[in-house]
């Protein structure tokens, strides 16, 4: 559904941020991006929707090459694409339905879309979601009103109601406590799995990966040196991607802080 082809950027800077990237994400599938600082990830879900411009190489979703597209093409490939952001991007003097629904922006005409007014199929989509993610209740509170994890329940909201292919998620959990991280991290791959949606999920915290998603691709200054499953990531392999750490003694604490946590849920 979604394939890299040799995508490469190098920022004007000289940073050479991703080097030829191969990677097929097969549609409904729910991948990680680990990698320690620096090492792309963000670089590299910006660049499958453009908001930064590959140098090279190509992303194709289906059958539509992203990186050939005119601006007209490029708007229309993006409502495939729904993004969830870290610091949730909400507007923060609108309600939480009216952040719901901006996700239609790109679907409504002009004048809706100055507007705000969207037709009540979306209004009812925006309710079923906010139901969904536990919001309801919250339809008509301004957005600064909200904690981080209510937050980026509407920043999911958002993207769905685009009602993508592709959830591009970039660090969605790096402003939240560990237990509303794992909160947001359930909800994101329930969804998916719900909605049979295939997302790219860059993430700093290991352990919360391998916990929720089947597949792990790890980013070493701009290159995968690792694709496979979570329990795959030995304490050897953790360390060739990330440079010399105690990973074995992370993650069997991150492990045993969250038991009496997640069985209190
Ligand atoms: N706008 C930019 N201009 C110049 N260089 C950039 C820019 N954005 C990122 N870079 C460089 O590109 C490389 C990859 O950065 P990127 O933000 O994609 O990594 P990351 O893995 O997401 O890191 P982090 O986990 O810290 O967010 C780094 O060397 C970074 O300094």
């Amino acid at each position: 559904m979604l394939r890299l082809e040799k995508l490469t950027k190098t920022y004007k800077t000289g940073d050479k941020a991703l080097t030829e990237i191969d990677l097929e994400v097969p549609s409904g599938q729910v991948l990680a991006l680990i990698g320690p600082s620096g090492a792309g990830k963000s670089t590299m879900i910006r660049c499958i929707n453009r908001l930064v411009p590959p140098t090279s190489g190509a992303v194709w979703l289906d059958d539509v090459n992203i990186t050939a597209l005119g601006s007209g093409g490029l708007r229309r490939a993006r409502r495939e694409m729904g993004m969830i952001f870290q610091e949730y991007a909400l507007v923060e003097r609108l309600t939480v339905m009216e952040n719901v629904l901006s996700g239609r922006l790109g679907f409504v005409g002009f004048w809706r879309s100055f507007l705000r007014r969207y037709p009540q199929s979306d209004v009812d989509e925006a309710f079923r979601l906010l139901d969904r993610v536990g919001l309801l209740h919250m339809a008509d509170k301004r957005a600064d009103e909200l904690s981080g994890g209510q937050r980026q329940r509407v920043g999911i909201c958002r993207a769905l109601i685009q009602n993508p292919k592709l959830l591009l998620v970039d660090e969605p959990t790096a402003s939240l406590d560990p237990k509303t991280s794992r909160q947001i991290m359930r909800l994101i791959t329930e969804l998916c799995a719900e909605r049979g949606l295939a997302a790219i999920i860059n993430i700093h915290d290991v352990a919360l990966a391998q916990m929720f998603v089947p597949r792990v691709v790890g980013l070493r200054f701009g290159e995968i040196v690792y694709d496979g499953g979570p329990t795959g990531l030995t304490p050897d392999k953790l360390t060739e991607i990330y440079g010399e750490e105690d990973w074995e003694a992370t993650i069997e604490k991150v492990e045993d802080e969250d038991a009496p946590v997640e069985a209190a849920e």
